[in-house]
């Protein structure tokens, strides 16, 4: 694979219709599990929902949060075992050892009366306009969940079924994330919008808007349980409308490696480029904490939701310690 004097590589990064998907399910079905066994990583286009006018709405709402004052949006502080709430540059990835540049907020469904922004500091349309969009999300991972399940040759059900997000045991994760303006600043040492990871959950969909680069890929892992950076990128293209979909590690394991999930960053853009501040949204569709998690060729032992998310984490934390 040819690396370009820029030091990335072309890929091609699939490009899926969704149009009139009830009729075309066999063949976006062998679309899909192409793109994910091969790269992980593609987008999707043409999907009824949430459209391109949902997702444009989602963008405001998400802008209007992070312009609140940083007490309103600390008033629901990030907590790590839970996967929820507010952050502000404080995500330290093991690839970099630095604080990622960015803000985010997480948000699940059943913690709508717990730890979302309140109604006084957001107001109650914007509340039930993200708890709408959360479940759009919710459904297009049930129906790509399907045809993973389908292709992989077990039940239709068999993993859809383990995204339950209405009970206390959920842990699928809407995240707004806000990339600060780096406009005349000079970092000095490894800063990154978003350094070099892979996803833990099942899913990743992902919304970003035209003209707002610097997501990158780096296919090529074989096992989930593999660190492996290398230096071999790929940039992803931004479409308002479009959703990038990546696989992630809890559905790696479970698949018995078969779909990969891949390393990716969110670089800084460099001087002569556009250094405003960017904006995406992030579904993570992510297995409730008490499913047994294992393939059925049981290359890995069985363990629950809870435990895989537990483990992933360890993992990151042992990486950082060894810094
Ligand atoms: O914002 C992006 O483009 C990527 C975000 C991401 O990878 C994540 O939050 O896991
Ligand atoms: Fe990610």
């Amino acid at each position: 694979m040819a690396v370009k004097e820029d030091g990335y590589v072309d890929r091609v990064i699939p490009r899926i219709s969704l149009k009139d998907c009830k009729n075309r399910r066999q063949e976006i079905k062998d679309q899909l599990f192409e793109a994910a066994k091969n790269s992980g990583f593609f987008s999707l286009c043409d999907q009824e929902s949430p459209s391109k006018s949902d997702i444009e709405e989602m963008f405001k709402l998400s802008k209007q949060f992070f312009e609140l004052p940083e007490e309103t949006k600390m008033k629901t502080p990030h907590q790590k075992l839970l996967n929820t709430g507010f952050e502000s540059a404080s995500q330290v990835r093991p690839s970099t050892g630095t604080a990622d540049q960015k803000e985010s907020n997480q948000l699940q469904y059943h913690r709508f009366n717990e730890n979302w922004p309140a109604k006084e500091d957001v107001g109650e349309e914007w509340r039930n306009k993200t708890k709408e969009f959360f479940l759009k999300c919710h459904n297009l991972g049930l129906f790509l969940m399907e045809l993973f399940a389908e292709a992989l040759d077990y039940p239709v059900d068999f993993f859809s079924k383990a995204h339950n997000i209405t009970v206390p045991t959920a842990q699928s994760t809407l995240r707004l994330l806000h990339y600060f303006d780096s406009t005349g600043k000079v970092f000095e040492g490894n800063y990154w919008r978003a350094g070099a990871h892979t996803d833990f959950d099942c899913l990743t969909l992902l919304f970003q808007r035209t003209g707002d680069h610097g997501l990158e890929v780096c296919p090529g892992r074989e096992a989930h349980t593999d660190f492996g950076y290398s230096d071999q990128w790929t940039p992803v293209p931004s479409h308002t409308g479009d959703i990038v979909v990546n696989i992630g590690d809890m559905l790696m394991s479970w698949s018995d490696d078969v779909l990969k999930s891949n390393f990716h960053r969110v670089r800084l853009p460099t001087a002569d480029e556009n250094q405003s501040d960017r904006y995406t949204i992030a579904f993570f569709n992510q297995a409730n904490t008490d499913v047994i998690i294992q393939g059925k060729n049981k290359k890995y032992p069985a363990v629950t939701g809870k435990q895989f998310i537990e483990d992933a984490m360890r993992r990151n934390f042992e990486l950082l310690k060894k810094q």
